[in-house]
C-alpha cells in the first residue's frame, strides 16, 4: 500500500512562525507569554524537526523503492555539538526561522546559545563521525550512523583554581526535542550465560548461545539533514533498557527494592561515554557498551535487508559497514554468529560475506591505545564469540602456515590472540582479517600503518589497504562558525564553494588584492572580538584583538607538545621582561584530558599557573596574554577557530593520525605551524611551502633520534633560553603552593621527554620567528592566509566520503531532490 502522500509544511516564515507557536503550545505545553527561552529553544527545535522527519520519510521511501546500497557507520562517538543551527541550515529555513523568531519577540542568537552540545565523543575520532554523517546527507548517499545514547557525554571541565576538574554531562536531564524514541525497535542483547552444541544427524553442529543476562537495546533516532538537499538520513543511538522479567530469586525473597535495583543496574551500559581517547580502557562495562550497540545495530542491518526483500546473499551488493576504529571491531565475530547461528550459514559462506561487508578504519598508531581484551574475559562475557574468534584465528593461521611454512614469530605476531602476558584477543587484528579493505586517515598514516602496525597483514594482502585522509565539514566549520568569511567568499566568489570546496581556489588571483586583504582584516578582527569575548566570560581576563592570536586547540596529550608552547611562552615572557620588543601576541589553549592521565592534567595545571603569573605581571602587561579556555567542545572551537592567525600542529612526528583541526584552522584563514605529520604534509603539499610554518624532525629522523637514544638534558647545552625555561618550571617560579608537580614536569623533560619536545624546541622556536616576522608584514600575511584558504578545499569531508564511497563502500548517491 503507498503511503498517502505528505503535505510538505511551509517554509516561509508565516509558516514557521505558525509552527513555532503550534509547538509551544502543543509540545512544550507553555503560553508563548510565560514561556522560558529554553521553551523557545525547544519549540523551535519541534518546528524544524517537524520538517525534517517530512523529508526523512519521503527520503526513506526513494531509498525502499530505489536498489540503493546502504552505508551503515558503525561507532562508540559522535561529537555532534549543537544541533539547532545545523539542522536549520541544512534543511534551508535558517533566515526564516531567525526573522520568525523576531517576530515573536525573540532573539535567534540568545535562543541557540540554550542548547547543550551533544558530546557524545572525545576528540579527533567521534567529530569525524559527526562530519561523515552530516556529509553523506549533502550529497544523498544512503548513510546511516549506528552508536550509543550516552545518557552523560564528555565531561564538563572546570578549573579549581589550575587543575581540570570533572563535572557530569548529563545533558538528557530537560530531555531532547531531536530524538525520536523508537519502542518498536528493541533487541534483547545477551551477556555472559553459555554455549550448547547441538549434534545434528547429517553430522553438523549446530550452537547456541543461552541463559546469562539480557538487556533490551532500545532506538533512538536522530535525522540528519543534508546541506542544500531534501535528503535527511539517521543518526540511530542505542539506549539500554532493563527487561520487564526480574530475577526471581531477589523476587521470592521478597527483595523487591533488590530485584528492581538490580534491573536499573542493567540499563548503567549506555549510562556514560569512557572519556579516553588514548588509553584502551579494558574495562568490563567498556566492552558490554561496545557488544550491546554493536549486536543491536547488527540485528537491526539484517532486519531491515530481509524486511527488504532482500536476501544474505545480496548483502555485499546492498550493505557497507564501516568500523570506527577498532571499538565496534566485535561485529565481525556477531556477524558470524548470526549468520550461522540464526540464519544456518555454513562458516565458509558466512566467512565470505562477513569480509565483503565489513571495512575498518584505524585511527591511531598509539600502542597503548589498541584495544585487547584478555581471554578469560572475553570468553566470560561473550562465550559463543570466542568460539567464533578461536576459528576465525584457526583458519587465518592455517592460511598463513600454507603460505610461510615453518615461520613461527610470522604466525605469532599475525594471531588474534596475544599469547605474551596473559592470553589476550588484538582487536584490530580481528578487524583487518575481517575487513575487505583497511584505512588510515592520512597518507603518512597509511604508509606507517603499512610499515609498522600492520606490516605483516600488508606483506599478505597489500591490495586491501587504502589511503582515506580525513576532512571537515565546511558547512559548521566554515559557514556557521564564520558568517563573515561566509559572505566575504560569497560577494568574491559566490557560493558554490559550500557544495564543492575546491571551487575556493578562485579565490586564488585576488589574495594579494589590498581591498580584498582589508575586507579579510576586518572578518578576522570582528571574530576576534567575538573571541575576547567568550574568553572574558569564562575565564575573566581581557584580551587584546588587535595582535597575533595564537591557538593550540586539542585533547592534551603528551605526543600533541602542549609542553612545546609552554616553553616558547615562557621564553617570550623572559624576552619581553629582558625588555625586548617582541611583537605583542594572545596565546589561546583548550583541551581535555583524560581523567585518569595525570601527566596530563599536571601539564594543563602547570600551563594555568605559569598563564596567571604572566597575565599578572606588570613588566608584562598586555604584550602578552596566555589563556586556557575551560571545556574546551564543539560549540566552543566554532567560536575559536574564526579568531585564530597561527595554528598550532606540532606534534612529534608519526605520533598524530590526521588531526582535523589543523584543516578546520586553515580553513578559516590560520597559518599552520607544524611538523610533517599527519595531514599537515598534504595541507602543506596543497597551500604550498611559503604559506606555512613547517619545522621539525621528520618521522624518520624521530625513529632515528630515538634510536640514538640521548639524554633529554643534552639539548640544552649551549642553549641558555631554552635551559632558563626548563628551570624556572623546576625552581617553581610559577607555582606558589605546588612546587612538587612543577618540579616533577621539569624533572620529565630533562630526563625523559619521550616526545622530544627539547629536541625539536630550536627549530620550533625559529619557525615561530618566522611566523612572527610575516605577521609584521601584513600584507604578506594576508596574502598567505587567503591562499590558505583558497587552497584548503580537498580538506573537505565530502572528498574524503566520496574516496570512502568509491574505494571502500562501492556505494553511489541517490539524491531525494534536485540541489536547491
Ligand atoms: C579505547 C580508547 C580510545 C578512544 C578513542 C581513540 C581514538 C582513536 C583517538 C582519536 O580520536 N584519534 C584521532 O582520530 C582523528 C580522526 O581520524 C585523527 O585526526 C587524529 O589524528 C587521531 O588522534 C583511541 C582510543
Amino acid at each position: 500500500t503507498t503511503a498517502p502522500p505528505l503535505s510538505p509544511l511551509p517554509h516561509d516564515t508565516e509558516g514557521l512562525k505558525q509552527s513555532i507557536r503550534d509547538a509551544m503550545v502543543r509540545f512544550v505545553g507553555k503560553d508563548p507569554k510565560q514561556a522560558t527561552q529554553r521553551d523557545w529553544l525547544d519549540a523551535t527545535s519541534f518546528a524544524v524537526r517537524e520538517r525534517m522527519i517530512e523529508r526523512r520519510l519521503l527520503t526513506r521511501r526513494q531509498f525502499d523503492a530505489e536498489d540503493v546500497k546502504r552505508v551503515y557507520y558503525l561507532s562508540m562517538e559522535y561529537l555532534i555539538g549543537r544541533m539547532l543551527e545545523a539542522n536549520l541550515r541544512n534543511t534551508g529555513i535558517l533566515d526564516e526561522t531567525r526573522e520568525a523568531l523576531a517576530q515573536l519577540g525573540q532573539d535567534y542568537d540568545e535562543i541557540v546559545a540554550w542548547e547543550d552540545d551533544a558530546a557524545l565523543g572525545n576528540g579527533g575520532l567521534g567529530r569525524l563521525a559527526a562530519c561523515i554523517l552530516e556529509s553523506l546527507a549533502t550529497q544523498g548517499y544512503p548513510g546511516f550512523g549506528y552508536g550509543i545514547r550516552y545518557e552523560y557525554g564528555m565531561f564538563r571541565q572546570q578549573f579549581e583554581p589550575y587543575r581540570q576538574v570533572e563535572h557530569p554531562d548529563n545533558w538528557l536531564r530537560y530531555g531532547n526535542p531531536w530524538e525520536f524514541p523508537r519502542a518498536e525497535r528493541k533487541y534483547p542483547i545477551r551477556f555472559y550465560g553459555e554455549v550448547v552444541e547441538h549434534h545434528r544427524n547429517d553430522g553438523s553442529v549446530h550452537y547456541s548461545w543461552e541463559d546469562g543476562e539480557q538487556i533490551l537495546a532500545m532506538a533512538y533516532d536522530y535525522p540528519t539533514a543534508g546541506y542544500g538537499r531534501r535528503n535527511v538520513n539517521n543518526l540511530r543511538l542505542w539506549g539500554a533498557k532493563a527487561t520487564r522479567d526480574f530475577d526471581l530469586r531477589y523476587f521470592n525473597e521478597g527483595d523487591y527494592i533488590r530485584a528492581v535495583a538490580d534491573k536499573s543496574q542493567s540499563e548503567s551500559i549506555s549510562m556514560v561515554l569512557y572519556p579516553n581517547d588514548a588509553t584502551a580502557i579494558g574495562k568490563e562495562l567498556r566492552l558490554k557498551q561496545e557488544y550491546f550497540f554493536v549486536a543491536a545495530s547488527l540485528h537491526d542491518i539484517l532486519d531491515r535487508h530481509t524486511e527488504l526483500g532482500y536476501t544474505l546473499d545480496d548483502l555485499p551488493h546492498q550493505v557497507a559497514i564501516q568500523l570506527n576504529d577498532t571499538h565496534p571491531a566485535i561485529a565481525v565475530a556477531e556477524l558470524m554468529r548470526l549468520l550461522m547461528d540464526r540464519h544456518g550459514l555454513h562458516w565458509a559462506r558466512a566467512w565470505e560475506l562477513c569480509r565483503q561487508v565489513f571495512a575498518y578504519t584505524n585511527h591511531t598508531l598509539m600502542p597503548e591505545a589498541l584495544e585487547t581484551w584478555p581471554v578469560d574475559l572475553m570468553t566470560r562475557v561473550l562465550p559463543r564469540h570466542m568460539q567464533i574468534i578461536y576459528r576465525i584465528n584457526h583458519e587465518f593461521l592455517e592460511m598463513v602456515r600454507r603460505r610461510f611454512p615453518g615461520d613461527e614469530e610470522r604466525l605469532k605476531r599475525l594471531s588474534l590472540i596475544d599469547e605474551e602476558g596473559g592470553r589476550n584477543v588484538r582487536m584490530a587484528h580481528l578487524a583487518v582479517v575481517g575487513s575487505h579493505q583497511i584505512n588510515g586517515v592520512a597518507a603518512l598514516h597509511t604508509e606507517l600503518l603499512k610499515q609498522t602496525l600492520f606490516a605483516d597483514f600488508y606483506q599478505l594482502w597489500p591490495e586491501r589497504f587504502v589511503n582515506v585522509t580525513n576532512g571537515v565539514t565546511p558547512r559548521l566549520w566554515m559557514i556557521q562558525a564564520n558568517p563573515e568569511l561566509t559572505e566575504f567568499l560569497g560577494e568574491k566568489i559566490g557560493h558554490d564553494w559550500q557544495y564543492d570546496l575546491e571551487r575556493l581556489r578562485a579565490l586564488e588571483p585576488w589574495v594579494a588584492d589590498p581591498e580584498l586583504q582589508q575586507k579579510f582584516q576586518q572578518v578576522k578582527r570582528k571574530n576576534k572580538e567575538r573571541l575576547a569575548t567568550l574568553v572574558r566570560e569564562r575565564t575573566g581576563i581581557r584580551i587584546r584583538t588587535d595582535v597575533l592570536f595564537d591557538v593550540q586547540i586539542k585533547r592534551i596529550h603528551e605526543y600533541k607538545r602542549q609542553l612545546l608552547k609552554l616553553l616558547h611562552v615562557i621564553e617570550l615572557y623572559n624576552r619581553i621582561r629582558d625588555g625586548e620588543n617582541v611583537p605583542p601576541r594572545v596565546v589561546i589553549f583548550g583541551g581535555k584530558a583524560a581523567p585518569g592521565y595525570q601527566r596530563a592534567k599536571d601539564i594543563i595545571q602547570v600551563i594555568n599557573e605559569v598563564a596567571d603569573v604572566i597575565n599578572h605581571d606588570p613588566q608584562v602587561g598586555d604584550r602578552l596574554k596566555c589563556v586556557f579556555i575551560p571545556n574546551y567542545e564543539v560549540s566552543a572551537a566554532t567560536v575559536i577557530i574564526p579568531a585564530a592567525d597561527l595554528s598550532e600542529q606540532i606534534s612529534t612526528a608519526g605520533f598524530e593520525a590526521s588531526g582535523t583541526g589543523n584543516m578546520k584552522l586553515a580553513l578559516n584563514g590560520a597559518l599552520t605551524v607544524g611538523t610533517l605529520d599527519g595531514a599537515n604534509i598534504e595541507i602543506r603539499d596543497a597551500v604550498g611551502e611559503d604559506n606555512i610554518f613547517i619545522f621539525g624532525m621528520t618521522e624518520s629522523e624521530v625513529v632515528a633520534h630515538r634510536a640514538r637514544g640521548e639524554v633529554p638534558e643534552a639539548m640544552l647545552a649551549g642553549r641558555p633560553a631554552l635551559s632558563r625555561t626548563v628551570e624556572m618550571i623546576e625552581q617553581g617560579y610559577f607555582t606558589c603552593d605546588d612546587n612538587a608537580t612543577h618540579a616533577e614536569l621539569g624533572h620529565y623533560l630533562r630526563h625523559q621527554d619521550p616526545f622530544f619536545v627539547l629536541a625539536d624546541y630550536p627549530a620550533y622556536r625559529e619557525a615561530c620567528e618566522r611566523a612572527d616576522a610575516l605577521y609584521a608584514q601584513p600584507e604578506c600575511w594576508n596574502t598567505a592566509a587567503l591562499t590558505n584558504i583558497a587552497r584548503m578545499g580537498y580538506f573537505s569531508i565530502d572528498r574524503t566520503v566520496r574516496d570512502y564511497a568509491e574505494k571502500i563502500w562501492d556505494a553511489t548517491p541517490e539524491p531525494v531532490a534536485p540541489k536547491r
